[in-house]
């Protein structure tokens, strides 16, 4: 079982394997339903479509409390079956986290190319997506299975939060500090591991750590403002906070952590296509000052399983930049 290289079974990895944003915005645009005009006037929307979705959708069930659903799946984003489980877990459950939300139940949703893969390898993945959500104090409690001809593995998560404490895209106010609760670098560690096997222990051990502690401190130190660094890498989705907010979000490069041996993967290459496609699309609302090519690149990477980026401070997490009222560009790069 050992031998077996999963990630040569999948043509992208992880959140690097995700639809590219522009165009994710232009497909999810057009079934965006107004706040105002509820399907059912029981079900109140709080965080629906409106202005290029959140994290997670959120629906009110009374005064205290609303219900969180998100769903995420991916490829293979290493090759041991059981981390790779756990990463898809850790990084499923996130978005519920990403909303200020407690995960409560959760379903598998299993693809797996059942000529070419043993099942007993998709029974380590889903091992490992159950210990994950285990310790995140949710339930795993069913799941739907297809063939494919590319192992995918995922969840559709359940969670609750209450209504006036959610991390939201929309509320980041300037004059906050900007917190990023995991290092980045996943992604060129993912594209090395795939080319070359190399296993990058400190990065797995990053992607497959849940963002509760975080998101739970941040709630209680009041943020009420943030999200999840996934596959549109730091500057996408500083980005999104920064559009969504009305509001320029400014990040200091130097204050940014970064996993070991992220930066000695991108000289040598390893940059995968995702991570390209997101500094494309962010490039023309970045003031990027002298920052080189490597510099972008690193802050475009495609994350799997990234930390939380939030408008406010969390003691422990480094502080990378800060909110500040909108001026000429949305995100601005600082040295
Ligand atoms: N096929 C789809 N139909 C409807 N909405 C979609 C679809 N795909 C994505 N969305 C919505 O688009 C928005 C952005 O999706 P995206 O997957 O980038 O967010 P995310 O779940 O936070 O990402 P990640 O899981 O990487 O953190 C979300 O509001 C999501 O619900
Ligand atoms: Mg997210």
């Amino acid at each position: 079982m050992t031998t077996l290289r999963l990630t040569q079974y999948a043509g992208g990895g992880g959140c690097a394997c995700k639809i590219p944003p522009g165009e994710l915005d232009d497909l999810v645009a057009a079934l965006a339903c107004p706040l105002s005009q509820p399907v059912d006037p029981a079900a109140e929307l709080l965080v629906g479509l409106e202005g290029g979705g959140d994290d997670a959708a959120v629906v009110r069930l009374d005064a205290e409390r609303a219900l969180v659903t998100t769903a995420d799946f991916f490829t293979p984003v290493v090759d041991d079956p059981y981390d790779w489980g756990r990463i898809a877990a850790a990084n499923a459950l996130s978005d519920v986290y990403a909303m200020g939300g407690t995960p409560w139940a959760a379903v598998n949703l299993l693809a797996w190319p059942r000529e070419t893969l043993p099942m007993d390898v998709a029974a380590e993945v889903l091992r490992g997506g159950r210990d994950v959500a285990h310790a995140a104090g949710c339930q795993v409690s069913g799941g739907h299975s297809v063939t494919d001809p590319e192992p995918k593995y995922g969840m559709s998560v359940v969670g609750i939060v209450h209504p006036d404490r959610m991390l939201r895209l929309d509320a980041a106010e300037p004059g906050r500090a900007l917190t990023l609760t995991k290092p980045l670098g996943s992604g060129v560690l993912n594209a090395r591991h795939k080319a070359t096997g190399t296993v990058f222990p400190e990065a797995v051990a990053a992607m497959a750590a849940l963002n509760g502690d975080a998101s739970r401190a941040a709630v209680a130190a009041g943020i009420r403002a943030g999200t999840d660094v996934t596959g549109f890498g730091l500057l996408g989705h500083a980005y999104k906070l920064a559009r969504a907010s009305g509001v320029t979000v400014a990040i200091d490069a130097s204050a940014v952590p970064f996993l070991a041996d992220a930066r000695r993967a991108v000289a040598d290459g390893f940059v995968s296509g995702g991570t390209r496609r997101n500094l494309a699309w962010v490039e023309p609302h970045v003031d990027f000052g002298a920052a080189p090519e490597a510099e972008r690149l690193l802050l475009a990477d495609a994350q799997t399983s990234g930390g939380l980026l939030l408008a406010g401070e969390v003691p422990g997490h480094p502080v990378i930049g800060e909110v500040l009222p909108r001026g000429a560009a949305p995100v601005v790069v600082r040295a």
